[in-house]
């Protein structure tokens, strides 16, 4: 042990394990760091490192790690920090993490360290402890011992919780940091967690109609093997019928299936052509099951999609409709957070009926954003979300004194939800059990649902440009405000198209631009999406020699 604190021989001599590439640089963005599974050794090994520094910053409360990349291809893989509440984690951490990842050298990594503890005032003498996971990626089990490495490292209390969903995880974290408490947020286990979420249910649709049977598309992915244990917990009372569960057969996960192939592609993922039966309800995971998608074939066979957006819709209009059953209107203020890929039908239909809040892309964005309201409902276009409950929501909720059987049945069922809902992090099957739950109480099939507002068409196209950063944004992203003078253009095309709205913003997740265009009808929003793609390219100084076809 150095005087500083650190066992700087032991850190070191496991660093020389775990080299970093020398032509890469990482970067702790949206989702974590994220990139090809085959260079991020090093990047595992610091960031148990940043893990227990973090838990040491948290008085040794537990803080926890998933590695997974979520919706990306097999050969991707990624790592994200969940803090003691099972939030993301801190955003000052995030540079702190990205400094460790980029240090080149081994005496560098101990200098950075040192650097942390001393700007972050990290008190070394305290304990560490750490909960991590892993989605059914190739790469993890190597990925994890390094990891595991940068947990020796730094002197941290290790607790492998395995192969599971981005969610369990964040519950976990949470359920650890409570155990034990008033607030206890339940049993620190996967089981625990389901069984919490299956008792909720079962609670919820007692003497309700049978269900009938919910396809789910597991994206070969986690969720499969999660979705097959919830799935015997819920016994009769959600009858499911699990697809695309194949979580060894190499790159079929994400691939042809999952909430963002249905997202982005608007299509049915073709393994169930032959299996969907119309009418009959199916919804989509992704690769760490914390995205969700609906969707249903009419009776023409043709494709309907139910995203982040719908689901917000239904599930925000039956919550503030169990406020004004319970009694508690004027009590419990609900409100709703979206960002610019919200379809503009869904914002219009949303604002008409509560107060309705865009902030930036990101899930930590969203989730701030709804701790401000009573109950904050927010849902990511993509099918990551959740429901918020304020402290002195629970509170209330847990006071009221109901007038009548009815107010009685509305308090009960809200109690109900706030334990079928995860607080810390969307997931998609407790989302899942949480729409489930709205479509029984609403006798509503998917076409009822859907037709709750009519989506305007869309379409989202990347542009691939030389600086990305060079793009910046204001007003929740909205808006251009560099490249300077491209914003005014973007404007002029919009102007042109019946209900035309565009906007354009780098990704915080891959190395491209982003560009989103909706518009009365289907073929002027890939127009518009297509014109504004082309402008951005050109504005970029992109090679003419390369310029996509489809770009007017
Ligand atoms: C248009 C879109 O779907 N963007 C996604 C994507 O972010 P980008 O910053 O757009 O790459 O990944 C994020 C992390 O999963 C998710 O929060 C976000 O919604
Ligand atoms: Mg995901």
């Amino acid at each position: 042990m150095s005087s500083s604190g650190l066992a700087v021989e032991e850190i070191k001599s496991l660093s020389e394990a775990h080299p970093k590439p020398a032509d890469i640089q990482f970067q702790y963005g949206t989702a974590g760091f994220r990139t090809l599974g085959s260079v991020l050794d090093s990047v595992m090994f610091r960031v148990g490192i940043i893990a227990g520094l973090r838990s040491k910053k948290c008085d040794g409360r537990t803080v926890g790690v998933m590695v997974t990349a979520s919706h990306n291809p097999e050969p991707d893989n990624g790592v994200k920090l969940v803090d003691p509440k099972g939030e993301m984690l801190e955003a000052s951490w995030e540079s702190y993490a990205t400094r460790l990842a980029n240090a080149t050298t081994n005496d560098e990594v101990i200098k950075t360290i040192e650097s942390i503890v001393e700007t972050a005032k990290i008190d070394l003498s305290k304990p560490a402890k750490v909960v991590y996971a892993r989605d059914t990626r190739p790469s993890g089990p190597t990925l994890v011992s390094a990891l595991e490495d940068g947990f020796k490292a730094i002197g941290v209390e290790p607790r492998n919780a395995g192969v599971t969903t981005t969610p369990v995880l964040h519950y976990l974290v949470r359920a650890i940091n409570t155990k034990g408490e008033r607030c206890s947020y339940g049993e620190d286990s996967e089981e625990g967690y389901f069984s919490k979420l299956g008792d909720a249910f079962k609670k919820l649709v007692t003497g309700r109609p049978a269900a009938s049977p919910l396809i789910i598309d597991c994206a070969n992915g986690v969720g499969a093997p999660a979705a097959e244990k919830l799935s015997e917990l819920l016994g009769n009372s959600l009858p499911i019928i699990l697809e695309n569960t194949d979580i060894t057969t190499k790159d079929v996960l994400n691939n042809g299936c999952g909430a963002d192939y249905v997202k982005t592609s608007q299509k049915l993922p073709p393994s169930l052509a032959n299996k969907l039966q119309p009418g009959q309800r199916a919804c989509s995971l992704d690769g760490d099951a914390d995205r969700l998608i609906y969707f249903y074939l009419d009776n023409r066979g043709a494709f309907h999609m139910l995203d982040g957006d719908k689901i917000a819709a239904l599930v925000a209009a039956f919550i503030v409709e169990l406020v004004k059953l319970a009694g508690l209107e004027g009590l419990i203020k609900v409100g709703v957070v979206q960002t610019a890929y919200a379809n503009g039908a869904s914002t219009k239909y949303l604002s008409e009926r509560l107060p309705v809040k865009c902030v930036p892309t990101g899930v930590k964005h969203l989730h701030h954003a709804a701790e401000r309201y009573d109950v904050g409902v927010y849902f990511e276009a993509n099918g990551h979300g959740t429901v918020l409950f304020s402290q002195v929501t629970m509170e209330t909720l847990a006071q009221h004194q109901p007038l009548s059987p009815a107010q009685s049945r509305a308090l009960e069922h809200l109690i109900s939800l706030t334990e079928l809902i995860n607080q810390t992090v969307g997931d998609a099957l407790s989302d899942m059990l949480l729409v489930e739950v709205v479509l029984s109480y609403k006798s509503y099939s998917g076409i009822e649902w859907d037709s709750l507002y009519v989506d305007l068409p869309n379409r989202l196209v990347k542009v691939v440009v030389a600086d990305r950063n060079a793009f910046k944004t204001e007003d929740a992203e909205r808006r251009l405000v560099s490249p300077e003078g491209l914003q005014q253009k973007i404007e002029g095309l919009m102007n042109r198209y019946q209900s035309g709205r565009s906007f354009v913003r780098p990704s915080g997740t891959e190395d491209v631009v982003r560009v989103y265009a909706e518009a009365a009808i289907k073929s002027q929003a890939d127009e518009l999406a297509f014109r504004v793609a082309g402008l951005v390219y050109d504005e970029a100084g992109g090679d003419p020699a390369n310029r996509p076809k489809e770009f007017l």
